[in-house]
């Protein structure tokens, strides 16, 4: 391995606690890390990972092409069994598909998990084997060229034919077209299809089918089924985002997914589960996991990037005639980047906490208590909006902070926001999940407003909030929560005030929702800004006495706070709870705590612990060597593969020479 950089070398000798342990907490603990760091090692090794062409230097039809060796190499590696923990699997594969999406990507996050979750018994014991063994690869298709959020007007009809046992799916119009699912173009070969389902002419909404998309033998497209990639896109190149049509496509009866909703061979429908929106549950998961998966390690890595790179890049004075600073030196430098790290942190931890609290959740609701659905269709909603928004502009002031290089692909930057970015689109628009949370805080408020307990994360709705802001230049946690519990309960209530005013001035509901729908996607923000707040709080509460991780996360933790209350300001001092001289107070601590956070920059974007492999950029290289790896990279580019290019023979020498070689 080349020596480090002496810029980054120094900056690791000066931290003030040790990455390891942090690394740890990150985790979820010393032995979580080990086997993370083991699955990574193993995979890092393995030319099949780590060899093939430069994704940058690739076409698409070759990005996938190559995604789909590597997938067929996982898939081998599955086959084996060495996979059976879950999150080994994962490590596995962001380390065989860094900052991209696999081809197969849908089979494990949406395609296996609705199999499991939306079956009887009897059919997940037929096709769960089969997903997970890769006898056959499937995807979730249920997004349409017309509809993606409104999923009541999915177009796509299921009609039962009770003489045949038989669904027949068919697309009726131009917009019902299915588009975008992951991996449907090219690779899978079956699909958990939703769509409509009609019994004796009368619709009983979205239900969950398993369809046969292609030949099991040659891959030949089924007869009736129209399927394709659906072109170029700002990012995602490696999978196969699909178009599906269908055309009277019969299905045997039993592949509608019967845990939900069972239709007897006479067509008798009967529904099993407790909530009408039971077929959605695949989307709550994936919302839980994208806070921490996606979001957050996105900006992670980001970063990561950004920081290591200022920490190697010297540029102009800061001391006038003196050398030049390293450009983390510069205050400007450190504003742009330590509050993102900072709500990287923020983020990571609510993360976690969502993710635990899906599986508590989730096993409550497998057992027949649906009573916290609408608390974790609420919260995983609301944190996916929150994080993944936060998280794009984050790595986009990573980009900026980076210079010139950070628009170079060599910055690894410019795959990571545009992967990123998408998760702020898939899995529900980021306005209309707030919009989703929204409608838990006005029922909240209701109950509040009535004298009702709230409780959960909306618990603070229902006692007495503050009506001055006792916070100091200590930034004790609690007053920090207080003064984010006041923000949240006034925007909610100031919302819910509205929609109950224009509805006594004679609105009807619908509409006196949509005339506060902007207000209140700003108080969904502002209760997620809260609970993240809170859960940040919360770890530091939890953590066990390690006192040097504690001090530098409760600086992370105060900046992350004051810059989100003087990003707000207006939230905070318009109704007099905070005065001006904290506002003061709190501006000038974000430059304090910036100060404070800066010689340990390094080591807490090194704690994230991510292998060079996975950050895929020059400019965040472990060692520092910047320069000569730019100068390498600029050498690869297939351009400079001759002295001179075919266009100069096609192009430049006619108009140029008047003749031409070629
Ligand atoms: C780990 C990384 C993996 C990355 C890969 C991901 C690739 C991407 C995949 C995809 O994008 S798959 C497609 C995802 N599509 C969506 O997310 C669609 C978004 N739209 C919706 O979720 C819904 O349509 C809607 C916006 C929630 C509205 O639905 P609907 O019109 O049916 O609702 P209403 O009749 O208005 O009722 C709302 C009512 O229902 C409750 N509710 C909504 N969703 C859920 C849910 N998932 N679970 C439980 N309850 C739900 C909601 O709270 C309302 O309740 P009340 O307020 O009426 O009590
Ligand atoms: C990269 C990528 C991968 C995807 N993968 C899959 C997949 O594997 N399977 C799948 O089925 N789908 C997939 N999708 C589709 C995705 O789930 C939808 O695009 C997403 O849910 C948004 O729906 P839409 O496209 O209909 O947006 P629209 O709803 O058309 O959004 C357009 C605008 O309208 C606004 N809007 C819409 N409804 C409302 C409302 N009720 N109130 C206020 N504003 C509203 C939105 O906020 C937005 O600003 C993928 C999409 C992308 C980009």
């Amino acid at each position: 391995m080349a020596a480090v950089n002496p810029d980054l070398q120094s900056e690791r000798d000066g931290a003030t606690f040790d990455t390891n342990k942090l690394t740890f907490l990150l985790d979820g603990g010393e032995g979580m890390t080990e086997r993370r760091r083991e699955v990574e090692a193993e995979a890092l090794a393995d030319p099949e990972v780590t060899g093939g062409p430069h994704y940058h230097f690739m076409s698409r039809p070759e990005q996938y092409s190559d995604a789909v060796r590597k997938a067929v190499h996982y898939m081998k590696q599955a086959k084996t069994g060495k996979f059976d923990n879950p999150a080994d699997a994962h490590w596995y594969r962001n380390t065989l598909w860094p900052n991209e999406m696999a081809p197969i990507g849908l089979h494990t996050t949406m395609f296996l998990p609705t199999l499991e979750n939306n079956s009887s018994p009897e059919q997940k014991e037929k096709w769960a084997p089969l997903a997970k063994d890769f006898k056959i690869i499937g995807t979730y298709s249920q997004t349409e060229m017309g509809h993606g959020t409104n999923l009541k007007a999915l177009e796509t009809t299921a009609t039962y034919e009770p003489e045949l046992e038989q669904f027949i799916l068919h697309s009726p119009t131009l917009s019902s077209i299915k588009w975008w699912p992951g991996g449907l173009g090219k690779t899978s070969n079956f699909a958990v299809v939703m769509a409509s389902m009609i019994i004796k002419g009368k619709n009983y909404g979205m239900h969950p089918f398993i369809v046969q998309l292609r030949s099991l033998e040659d891959h030949t497209v089924i007869t009736g089924i129209e399927v394709g990639d659906i072109g170029p896109k700002f990012g995602f190149n490696t999978i196969d985002n699909g178009y599906l049509k269908f055309d009277h496509v019969r299905i045997p009866r039993e592949n509608l997914l019967m845990k939900n909703a069972v239709v007897e061979p006479d067509g008798t429908y009967v529904r099993i589960a407790k909530n009408e929106k039971a077929a959605y549950s695949t989307m709550i998961f994936v919302r839980a996991m994208i806070v921490l998966e996606v979001a957050t390690r996105g900006l992670a890595q980001a970063c990561t990037i950004a920081v290591r790179y200022s920490c190697v890049r010297r540029q102009s004075e800061l001391v006038p005639g003196g050398p030049e600073p390293k450009v983390l030196d510069f205050q400007t430098q450190q504003y742009k980047l330590l509050p993102v790290l900072a709500s990287c942190y923020a983020y990571w931890f609510s993360g976690l906490f969502i993710r635990m609290t899906y599986f508590q959740i989730n096993y409550e609701i497998q057992q027949g208590n649906i009573d916290l659905l609408p608390e974790l269709h609420a919260v995983s909603s609301g944190l996916k909006a929150f994080t993944s928004y936060g998280s794009m502009a984050g790595i986009e002031q990573c980009r900026l902070a980076c210079g010139g290089h950070g628009f170079s692909q060599a910055s690894g930057l410019p795959k990571i926001y545009t992967t990123m970015t998408a998760g702020c689109t898939y899995e529900g628009e980021n306005s209309v999940l707030y919009l989703q949370m929204a409608r838990y805080l006005m029922k909240s408020f209701l109950q509040a407003e009535k004298g009702e307990t709230t409780t959960n994360s909306v618990a603070y709705l229902s006692k007495k909030n503050l009506d001055k802001c006792v916070l100091g230049a200590t930034l004790s946690p609690d007053t920090i929560i207080a003064a984010y519990e006041h923000r949240a309960a006034r925007l909610v209530r100031k919302a819910g005030l509205r929609v109950n005013a224009l509805e006594a001035a004679g609105k009807p509901y619908h509409e006196a929702w949509n005339l506060t729908s902007v207000q209140f996607t700003k108080a969904a923000e502002a209760h997620c800004h809260y609970f993240v707040v809170l859960k940040f709080a919360d770890t530091l509460e939890e953590m066990e006495d390690e006192a040097e991780i504690h001090n530098v996360l409760l600086q992370l933790f105060q900046l992350y706070a004051c810059y989100g209350i003087t990003n707000y300001a207006a939230d905070f001092t318009e109704d007099g709870f905070m005065s001006q001289e904290q506002l003061d107070m709190v501006r000038l601590r974000v430059l304090d705590l910036m100060a404070d956070i800066r010689p340990n920059a390094v080591a807490l974007v090194d704690s994230f612990d991510y292998p060079d492999h996975i950050l895929g950029s020059v400019l965040g290289r472990y060692d520092g060597n910047v320069y000569e790896n730019l100068y390498k990279w600029a050498k690869d580019s297939p351009l400079n593969k001759t002295e001179v290019h075919d266009s100069y023979y096609k192009y430049l020498q006619p108009m140029i020479t008047g003749k031409s070689n070629l």
